[in-house]
């Protein structure tokens, strides 16, 4: 993956809130075709650099460049607090989101790329009324609609059940498999390990440790993620 090219380069990145620095000289690169894991504690600023490396916010300091100018059109993104349409169905939500990007997909389409997320007996129920699972990969559906060869997803796998976050976690696998790069925060070390090429852990605006799990693992002796974690953010 190291040989990779880079897609987005973020430098020295500062984002203050009001005396509160919240992110305090990031940089951070992510490269084309892997799965770059970003963890940290809650309110480490995890969410807080994707939305500046996705330039939803603006950083106090610091530059985000992108490799291809239309590289933005090919992010695809579910956050934390991706919005569905309540009132309309998962399959109406799809077509809002291909509408979105100006995409004429036909519904036999939209149908089987709900089905690749697992929802093809969910198409014609109101998102509202969709579990919180489906309700997420909904939202996934809705972040891939466009083929987009980044996705970011903030905590996919958070408030899932278990068959649910299977179901996620193979479809970050399989979205890898086929090429697509994908930058996914999660507090499940587990997780991080399984799916992650790259990890950054992020502590109080800064990043602690950054490399593959294995070299992660070598360079600090630690048996497992879980413990590296709690090494890294101790005190
Ligand atoms: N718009 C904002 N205004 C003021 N403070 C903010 C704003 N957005 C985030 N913060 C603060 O910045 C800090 C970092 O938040 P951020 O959401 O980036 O953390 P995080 O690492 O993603 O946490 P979590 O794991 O809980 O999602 C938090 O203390 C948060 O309260």
């Amino acid at each position: 993956m190291a040989n990779q090219p880079v897609l987005i380069r973020a430098a020295s990145l500062v984002k203050r809130y009001g005396r509160r620095t919240v992110v305090d000289g990031i940089s951070l690169s992510v490269n084309a075709g892997e799965v770059l894991a970003v963890i940290g504690p809650n309110g480490a600023g995890k969410s807080t650099t994707l939305d500046l490396i996705l330039r939803l916010r603006t950083p106090d300091e610091g530059t985000v460049e992108y490799a291809e100018s239309h590289l933005r059109r090919r992010i695809g993104v579910q956050l934390q607090s991706t919005p569905l349409f309540p009132g309309f169905t998962a399959l109406e939500n799809m077509r809002l989101a291909a509408a979105f990007h100006r995409l004429r997909l036909r519904d036999a389409e939209l149908l089987r790329r709900l089905a690749a997320c697992g929802l093809a007996d969910a198409a014609k129920t109101d998102a509202a009324r969709l579990s919180g699972g489906q309700q997420k990969r909904l939202a996934i559906a809705m972040a891939l609609v466009h083929d987009p060869k980044l996705l970011f997803l903030d905590e996919p796998t958070a408030a899932l059940d278990p068959r649910a976050r299977r179901e996620v976690r193979e479809l970050i696998g399989s979205l890898a498999e086929g090429g697509t790069s994908v930058v996914f925060t999660s507090h499940e070390m587990e997780e991080v390990h399984r799916l992650a090429d790259r990890i950054v852990f992020i502590g109080a605006g800064r990043i602690l440790a950054e490399g593959t799990p294995e070299s992660l693992l070598d360079a600090y002796h630690a048996p497992d993620l879980e413990q590296l974690y709690l090494r890294l953010t101790a005190g």
